[in-house]
């Protein structure tokens, strides 16, 4: 059920100032609106932060009640222990507080878990990035967060993936203009943002046990893998990015790294 209140109408009855919504927040078009407060079922959590960052135009200022697990990974900071995808995905689109912690037996019975009241503030403007890349360049960087760049890059998937976007691109022969003008985060590119979070609710893993593996010279297939390999590792050197983690590098450090891949035609969607 979705609230609103008009203050438009001051002066006049209550009643008359709200209105009720009835029906999934997640499905609904949600109405104009600057503030929101809410108390919402926790299950939720992810897909309704990036429904609320999507839409528009933007709201002033959001007070939430989050799990108290959920929202110290909202406001974590690159470093902390809880620093994942999608803490830098929601700081990327806003600055994040923590402002209280609400503990369990507040409640009557008391629930399982403990909360905490963030307030969330839309960033004005958004940063100018394609949130496809954006967010495909963190997911890769973050599917192993505490390991060196350097590592994660040379992975015979990561290698294979990305050598072909770099072809695909290659063949498109995209002038420069147009790599320019996909570069900027559009309304409809923010949107993409609630169907691509459903993982990102309380992703904890940071290791996978799936079969990705550096590749060595012997799995070198011909001489223009070995040339692609080389030009990442040299994207990364030019940023001091090889030996440093996902979980060290701020929101800065990954807009930098985006936009050396993309000036070298690398891309990450
Ligand atoms: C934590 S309770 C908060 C209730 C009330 N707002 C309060 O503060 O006391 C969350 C409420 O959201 C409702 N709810 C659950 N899923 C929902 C959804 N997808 N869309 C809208 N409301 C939902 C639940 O029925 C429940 O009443």
């Amino acid at each position: 059920m979705v609230l609103e209140f008009n203050r438009r109408f001051q002066g006049t009855p209550l009643s008359s100032r709200l209105k009720v919504i009835q029906g999934d927040v997640l499905k609904c078009d949600l109405p104009y609106f600057d503030i929101c407060v809410a108390n919402i079922p926790y299950q939720i959590s992810s897909p309704l932060t990036f429904k609320l960052l999507s839409h528009r135009p933007i709201f002033r200022c959001a007070v939430i009640m989050f799990q108290h697990e959920f929202a110290m990974r909202l406001v974590a900071k690159a470093g902390d222990s809880l620093y994942c995808r999608l803490s830098v995905n929601v700081q990327l689109l806003s600055r994040v507080s923590h402002l209280i912690k609400v503990g369990r037996n507040n409640f009557r019975p008391p629930p399982k878990v403990d909360s905490s009241v963030v307030r969330i503030k839309p960033r004005k403007p958004l940063p100018s990035v394609s949130f496809k890349e954006w967010d495909g360049l963190v997911r890769l960087c973050f599917n192993r967060k505490n390991k060196t760049l350097g590592s994660i890059f040379k992975q015979k998937k990561v290698l294979a993936l990305l050598e072909k976007n770099y072809k695909t691109m290659q063949s498109l022969q995209l002038t420069s203009d147009a790599e320019t003008s996909e570069e900027k985060m559009s309304e409809d590119d923010v949107a993409l943002l609630a169907h691509m979070v459903d993982d990102l609710n309380m992703e904890t893993s940071d290791e996978k046990d799936d079969d990705e593996m550096e590749m060595d010279d012997a799995d070198i297939v011909g001489e223009g893998r070995a040339f692609f390999k080389e030009k990442m590792m040299g994207i990364l050197q030019q940023g001091d990015f090889a030996e440093k983690r996902a979980s060290k590098l701020s929101q800065v450090d990954f807009l930098y790294l985006l936009s050396l891949f993309n000036k070298t035609g690398i891309h990450f969607s």
